[in-house]
C-alpha cells in the first residue's frame, strides 16, 4: 500500500544578508495511514521549514510531495482547499491563531461550517462532541479562549484540527509550552486520538524524550538534512548518527541514586 505521505527529495534554500543558506537538503521521509512520525532535529536544522512547505505556507526549490494519493505541491484553487481539510496542523501558541475575544464554540464551528463538515443544525452537537473527544466538556462552548488555561486552549486547538476529519495532523512542538503535568495529558490524547481514530501525525520537536512517547518512528535532521529514521525504541537505544546522539544525550536520565 503506498503511504499516506511520501516527501521526496525536497531542498530549500534563503539568501540572508547576502550569504546563502540551504535550509533543506534532499530530505525525504514517508508516513503511513495512521502512523505516528517524530521529526527531531536541534536548532536551525530544518524542521520548521519542511513543515511550512508541507502546510504550503512557503514553496520549495525542489522535490515532491505526495499527500493522500494527490501531487501535494501542484494542488490549486478548489481542490487544495478540499484537500486542506484532510491535513490539520497545531501549533506552539494556540492563542496566536484564535482571536482570544472568540468563544471555543466559534472557533470550532468555522472548521465545520468552512468546510461544510457537518449540516447548520447538527454543528452545536458535533462541537459537543469534539470537545467531549480532547477531554473538556460540553459547557466550554460557551467560554472565551482567552478564559482557558495553556492545556485546555491547546485542547481546543487539536479539538479544531480534529474537526475536519484530516488523516494527518502536522504538530510544531504543540506542546513545547506546556507544563510537565499537562503535557503528559496532551500527549496521551493525541496517542489516543491516534488509536482510536487512526489519525497519523507527524510530531515535530526538539525534544526526543516528548517524541519518543507518541512516535512509532523517528526522522533526525542536522543542519538541513535526513541524517537518520527508524523505528523510535531502536533510535533512542542505538542512535548511529552524531545529532541523534547528541538528542539521546540531551534526554534527562530519570534514574537516580541519590544514597
Ligand atoms: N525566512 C528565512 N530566511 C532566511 N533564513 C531562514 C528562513 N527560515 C529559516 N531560515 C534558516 O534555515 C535554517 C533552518 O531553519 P528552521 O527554522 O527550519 O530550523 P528548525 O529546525 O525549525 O529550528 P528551531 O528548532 O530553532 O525552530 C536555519 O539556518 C534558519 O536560520
Amino acid at each position: 500500500m503506498s503511504p499516506l505521505l511520501s516527501i521526496e527529495n525536497i531542498s530549500k534554500g534563503f539568501s540572508s544578508a547576502g550569504r546563502q543558506i540551504i535550509a533543506l537538503d534532499n530530505v525525504s521521509l514517508t508516513i503511513a495511514a495512521g502512523e505516528t512520525l517524530g521529526l527531531v532535529g536541534g536548532s536551525g536544522s530544518g524542521k520548521s521549514t519542511l513543515s511550512r512547505i508541507l502546510l504550503r505556507l512557503v514553496s520549495c526549490d525542489a522535490g515532491s510531495i505526495r499527500f493522500d494519493g494527490e501531487d501535494w505541491l501542484r494542488l490549486k484553487g478548489a481542490a487544495l482547499r478540499r484537500k486542506r481539510a484532510r491535513m490539520q496542523m497545531v501549533f506552539q501558541d494556540p492563542l496566536a491563531a484564535f482571536n482570544p475575544l472568540a468563544t471555543v464554540g466559534t472557533v470550532l464551528d468555522d472548521p465545520l461550517r468552512i468546510h461544510g463538515i457537518v449540516a447548520r443544525d447538527r454543528r452545536p452537537g458535533e462541537i459537543a462532541m469534539l470537545l467531549e473527544r480532547v477531554g473538556l466538556t460540553a459547557d466550554h462552548a460557551n467560554r472565551p479562549v482567552r478564559a482557558l488555561s495553556g492545556g485546555q486552549r491547546q485542547r481546543v486547538a487539536i479539538a479544531r484540527a480534529i474537526a475536519t476529519r484530516p488523516s494527518l495532523l502536522v504538530l510544531d512542538e504543540a506542546v513545547s509550552a506546556l507544563d510537565v503535568t499537562v503535557r503528559g495529558r496532551i500527549l496521551e490524547l493525541l496517542v489516543d486520538l491516534q488509536k482510536q481514530q487512526g489519525i497519523a501525525c507527524l510530531f515535530i520537536s526538539h525534544d526526543l524524550a516528548v517524541v519518543r512517547a507518541v512516535s512509532h518512528r523517528v526522522a533526525v535532521m542536522d543542519g538541513g538534512r535526513m541524517v537518520e529514521i527508524g523505528p523510535a525504541a531502536a533510535i533512542v537505544a542505538a542512535p548511529q548518527s552524531a545529532a541523534a546522539r547528541a538528542l539521546v544525550a540531551a534526554v534527562p536520565c530519570l534514574v537516580t541514586d541519590p544514597s
